[in-house]
């Protein structure tokens, strides 16, 4: 039975699913050498923000398939590790966006009317009504930065309040921002404009410590700042320093350079800043969703079904799945033929889809044709996550070409290699059944089923070579199971297909290679 290690906590409606069909080990506040040391054991790990699954985990996690975030972000990762061992890393990208807009939102309303300190002073004893006077969001102006799922929210539900949204995300479009109702503007603006800034970004390379001390400089006197994205993000010293200076109205973060927040000069702050402990996905409902999405998407991933949210390889709807699940087959096994046709150090493949398959969706198809090409150099080594990585380490040149006018079988692929036995290419198609079909070799016309053991021969077509061939092998003892020749012209070249029972004895292959008329012979296992 497959094995799960869950090692932060996620809600009980996960741990449910992962249960149908694996043995799930819940093991939280593990260390880096504490994980690594367990996780050679585990086919999947399912984990939140609180699990860092560095390079060193990666390294050792020799039997895992799959890392399930139950979340959104996957900077706790290191993906390009997981991805170039083959593994899927799986997020839920929307089951906890609600929670995290009405995070930020309750951050928005709690600095406006001093909520947590009203209620520190409360609870203190006193019954201050005059330091509290907060001011209304309403017809105020909310900038959001990163118009994504998160983001839009916030805009929508702002604008409800009345609030006029400004919103920077080069990579949101006018007629998106329209629909909700923003006007786009560039960063300088929205922090010279804005009563209260909210960030909906991604931490990357380009995001960390965007808003740094030049952008703090540029906010209203009485102006906010929220962060309920990623730490990182707003540069830490440079808010304490202008916090502290009283040069903007206040701050609320939700997440921070590093966490847990240790010690740290944000917690020296006054009423100028509301900090709370990565709460943005905390409520029942999104974490129901979250360990429920990922949870799905672990199991199905332990049953070779693919998963809806990887992060590594393209997702793929359902019914596009459904189409293109037979043909994945037939790209892997035509990739593992033309591979061992064209020898060891491929230099180029030329994945041309066919009648049908001559759109975009069919992109999953290129993937798995290199899987097969890859599949006899590194065994289960190679996966649809890593075989276009691995390809092009090995300075594989792919060409991708698509011919929709190419209509016999209806659809079918061309697969054309280069290696160190020269240049060979095959066409494979599906009878109705789904039973695959070799349909051509080198250009010559064959039907042919793949068999565990083939033995091709390109050879001049003129009487006696298939005779003394089968005799040959007679001789050696191995049993044929069936046989076709393919030619273009009447005495011209040829090619001979033969499926075997066995593994080519040693020493067979050169005896054919000595035949008249038989210029190569080559032994193929798919
Ligand atoms: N505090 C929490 O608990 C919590 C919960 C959920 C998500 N998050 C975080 O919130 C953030 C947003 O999540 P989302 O689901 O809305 O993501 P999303 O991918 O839907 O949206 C992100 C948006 O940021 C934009 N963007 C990317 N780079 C940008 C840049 N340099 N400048 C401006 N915009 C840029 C993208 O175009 C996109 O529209 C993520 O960092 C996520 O990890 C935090
Ligand atoms: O990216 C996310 O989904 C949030 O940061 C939530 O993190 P959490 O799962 O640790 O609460």
């Amino acid at each position: 039975m497959a094995k799960v290690l869950v090692s932060d906590s996620v809600d009980e409606a996960g741990i449910k699913i992962l249960s149908q069909v694996a043995q799930v080990d819940i093991k939280t506040g593990l260390s880096e050498d504490e994980l690594t040391a367990i996780i050679p054991e585990y086919d999947a790990l399912m984990i939140r923000s609180g699990t860092k699954v560095t390079e060193k985990v990666i390294q050792a996690a020799d039997n895992l398939k799959i890392i399930g975030r139950a979340g959104v972000g996957v900077d706790n990762v290191h993906v390009a590790s997981a991805t170039r061992k083959g593994i899927v890393v799986v997020n839920s990208p929307e089951g906890n966006t609600i929670a995290a807009a009405e995070h930020a939102l309750a951050m928005m309303l709690s600095l406006s009317r001093h909520i947590p300190d009203a209620n520190q002073s409360v609870k203190g004893g006193k019954w201050d009504r005059k330091s509290y006077i907060g001011s209304e969001v309403y017809k105020k102006t909310l900038g959001v930065v990163g118009l994504g799922k998160i983001g839009s929210h916030v805009a929508k539900v702002g604008k409800a309040m009345g609030m006029k949204i400004l919103a920077y995300d080069p990579f949101i479009s006018q007629e998106r921002a329209n629909q909700l109702g923003c006007t786009l503007v560039d960063l300088d603006i929205l922090f010279s404009e804005s009563d209260y800034i909210t960030l909906h970004i991604p931490k990357t390379k380009e995001t960390a410590n965007l808003i740094n001390a030049q952008s703090l400089a540029k906010m209203k006197p009485h102006a906010r700042i929220i962060n309920c994205a990623r730490g990182g993000i707003i540069d830490e010293d440079a808010l304490y320093e202008t916090l502290k200076e009283g040069k903007i109205g206040g701050a609320a973060l939700d997440v921070f350079a590093s966490e847990p927040l240790g010690e740290s000069k944000l917690r020296e702050l006054g009423n100028n800043i509301i900090l709370t402990p990565h709460l943005g996905a905390s409520t029942a409902e999104a974490q129901v969703n979250v360990a429920i999405d990922v949870a799905e998407q672990i199991r199905d991933v332990l049953l070779g079904l693919p998963a809806r949210s990887a992060v590594n390889i393209p997702g793929l709807s359902p019914d596009v799945m459904e189409k293109l699940r037979p043909y994945m087959r037939l790209a892997e096994t035509l990739g593992n033929l033309v591979g061992q046709l064209a020898g060891d150090r491929v230099e180029s493949l030329n994945v041309k889809l066919q009648g049908d398959l001559a759109d975009n969706s069919s992109q999953p198809l290129v993937t798995a044709s290199l899987k097969g090409l890859l599949s006899k150099a590194l065994r289960e080594r190679v996966n649809y996550v890593n075989a276009a990585i691995e390809a092009k380490e090995r300075g594989i040149h792919l060409v991708e070409t698509r011919d929709a006018t190419i209509k016999d079988y209806s659809n079918s692929i061309y697969l054309e290699a280069v290696g160190t036995k020269g240049t060979h290419a095959v066409t494979g198609a599906l009878l109705n059944d789904g039973e695959i079909r070799i349909t051509s070799i080198n250009g010559f016309p064959v039907n042919v089923p793949p068999n565990a053991y083939m033995l091709f021969t390109l050879h001049r077509d003129v009487p006696g070579i298939i005779g003394k061939i089968g005799s040959l092998l007679g001789n050696f003892n191995v049993n044929i199971a069936s046989m076709q020749v393919g030619r273009k012209i009447v005495r011209g070249d040829a090619v001979m297909v033969l499926s075997i029972d066995d593994p080519l004895p040693e020493g067979v292959l050169p005896e054919i290679l000595k035949v008249g008329g038989v210029t190569d012979a080559y032994t193929v296992s798919l």
